[in-house]
């Protein structure tokens, strides 16, 4: 049986890899991990994420052709084919910090896949990476060669959280970056042939290891690119009375542009789009290209100006002030259908209602109460390790309340934020919720699920972004003075 192993169980990791082992039962397929939580819990019926049909497939496959295990060395050294799915944050301090890409934890598992193994590999790069990476990790193996022959394939990851198991299994493509000498081109095959076990051949695009690598940061960025652009275009509509849903119709229609990604916002999250970003802007910047770094960087200033324009609304809509008022925070995960929090726009509209001293009653149905307070307490920087490299016991940040249901979140309440697009929130019962809070009783929708008109029947003052204002809230010139930039 051929063996691969997967170096890191994550997000990434632990799906891809358990749907290679459901299309390949004659693969046997380990996936490890530094972390004995995660392992531990790869191995009970608590998987460490929630993704839609993750648990059925790990279950199909665990004990059979699908491991998890701590023992990294062990099935490093017995594979032929070792996936490298590790976490690559932005630099935290030193040369490129805040922007460059924290290389750490990658490049202690490609010495530890130097110093493990005994026979020829191939290594595939699936974590995302700075392009000319492949070119780092040749040099680490090879300078501790032993002999060994290793073939380094870049193999970026597209799936979206929320929707990975779906994505893994029916791929818009599978892209492969080798180089182009007869021992690269072999691997690449040797690549292909697993993915054609159920992906059509024409899906897998072959490249030079450069271009895959790049595809990747490419690809993230103009994804982001098209929400900045949304959102942008809904800080117009609010000022001239155009309605941003509409404006998103009227584009999608144009086959040019397509239908996806324009979904206005209270920005943008995930692990991915602003350290990927911010990551391309440092390379830019590294080949003297000043003027396409800057291109770039705007995408990320909008998505913090929109962050910052829901908060100041918030504050300037209830009387410039929300200090010692109940808000309710329906929604904390960074998309729909994750209990991922990596980057979440929650993080920085509650710090800054926070920051003008509300008291926030925060409901996410997938997010744990210790995970919010770890992420309402740890500072920005240290948000995309993985949460069990987080520093124990974090300060609980007193003025937040994290409760069961939106029904609780809402009682009492002054107002309430929508921060993340689940169903349920679509069909609350909105005239219980507002018989239930204080009055005037506002809803600020920063995700655009509710239907406005309804709402403003009931008797809530309602801000939806990209929506014509209700007559209570002033235009957005006038709106902010006094309320300072939450993220500076
Ligand atoms: N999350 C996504 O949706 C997504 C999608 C595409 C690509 N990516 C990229 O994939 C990579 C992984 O992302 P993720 O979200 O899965 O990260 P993650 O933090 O969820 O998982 C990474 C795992 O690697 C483990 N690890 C770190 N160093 C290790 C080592 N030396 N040996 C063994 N295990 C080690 C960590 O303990 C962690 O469990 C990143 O480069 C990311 O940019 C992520
Ligand atoms: O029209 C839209 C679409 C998305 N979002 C937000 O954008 C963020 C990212 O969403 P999405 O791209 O769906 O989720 P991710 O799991 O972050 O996936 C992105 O990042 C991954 C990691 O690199 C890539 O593999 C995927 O291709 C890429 O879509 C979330 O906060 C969404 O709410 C919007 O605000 N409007």
């Amino acid at each position: 049986m051929v063996k691969i192993c997967g170096i890191g169980a994550g997000y990434v990791g632990g799906p891809t890899m358990a749907v290679i082992a459901l299309k390949c039962p004659s693969i046997e397929v380990a996936v490890v991990d530094i972390s004995h939580s995660r392992i531990s819990a790869w191995n009970s019926d608590q998987l460490p994420i929630y993704e839609p049909g993750l648990e059925e497939v790990v279950k199909e496959c665990r004990g059979k052709n699908l491991l998890f295990s701590t023992d990294v060395e062990k099935h490093v050294s017995e594979a032929e084919i070792v996936f490298l799915s590790v976490n690559t944050p932005t630099k935290a301090r030193g040369l490129g910090a805040g922007k460059a890409a924290d290389l750490t934890y990658w490049e202690s598992a490609a010495r530890m896949i130097a110093d493990v193994s005994q026979s020829n590999k191939i290594i595939v790069e699936k974590s995302t990476v700075p392009v000319r990476t492949a070119e780092a990790i040749e040099k680490i193996l090879a300078h501790n060669s032993k002999g060994i022959n290793y073939q380094i394939l870049s193999n970026p990851e597209f799936l979206s959280e929320g929707t990975a198991i779906q994505d893994l299994l029916n791929p818009d493509r599978v892209l492969i970056g080798g180089k182009e000498s007869p021992e690269g081109q072999k691997a690449i095959q040797a690549l292909k042939d697993i993915y054609a076990q159920w992906v059509q051949e024409d899906k897998i695009i072959t490249t030079n290891l450069w271009s895959a690598e790049l595809s990747k940061l490419a690809d993230n960025a103009f994804l982001a690119q098209r929400i900045s652009s949304i959102n942008a275009m809904s800080a117009l509509c609010e000022a001239t009375g155009a309605e941003v849903s509409q404006v998103s119709l009227a584009l999608s229609k144009n086959t040019k542009i397509g239908s996806k990604f324009l979904n206005a916002s209270v920005g943008f999250g995930g692990s991915c789009f602003q350290k990927d970003i911010l990551n391309l802007v440092y390379i830019c910047e590294g080949n003297g290209l000043s003027e396409v770094a800057n291109y770039w960087k705007q995408v990320i200033n909008v998505n913090d100006y929109q962050k910052n324009r829901f908060v100041k609304r918030v504050i300037s809509s209830m009387f410039n002030t929300v200090s010692g008022k109940k808000i309710a925070v329906l929604g904390f995960a960074f998309k729909k259908d994750t209990s991922d929090t990596r980057k979440t726009p929650a993080i920085d509209v509650c710090k800054g209602l926070l920051g003008d001293e509300a008291r926030l009653s925060i409901y996410d149905p997938r997010v744990t109460e210790d995970q919010i307070q770890r992420d309402l307490s740890t500072n920005n920087v240290e948000w995309d390790h993985p949460i069990h490299l987080h520093p124990l016991n974090p300060t609980m940040v007193k003025q937040v309340s994290i409760v069961r249901d939106a029904y609780e979140a809402t009682k009492d309440a002054h107002g309430i934020c929508i921060l993340t697009e689940w169903d349920e929130f679509k069909t609350l019962d909105y005239q219980k919720i507002y018989d239930d809070m204080q009055k005037p009783a506002f809803i600020f929708d920063g995700r655009n699920i509710l239907n406005v008109g309804k709402l403003r029947e009931i008797g809530f003052i309602v801000y939806s972004i990209g929506k014509p204002l209700d007559s209570w809230l002033k235009p957005e010139g006038h709106a902010y003075s006094g309320v300072m930039d939450i993220i500076p």
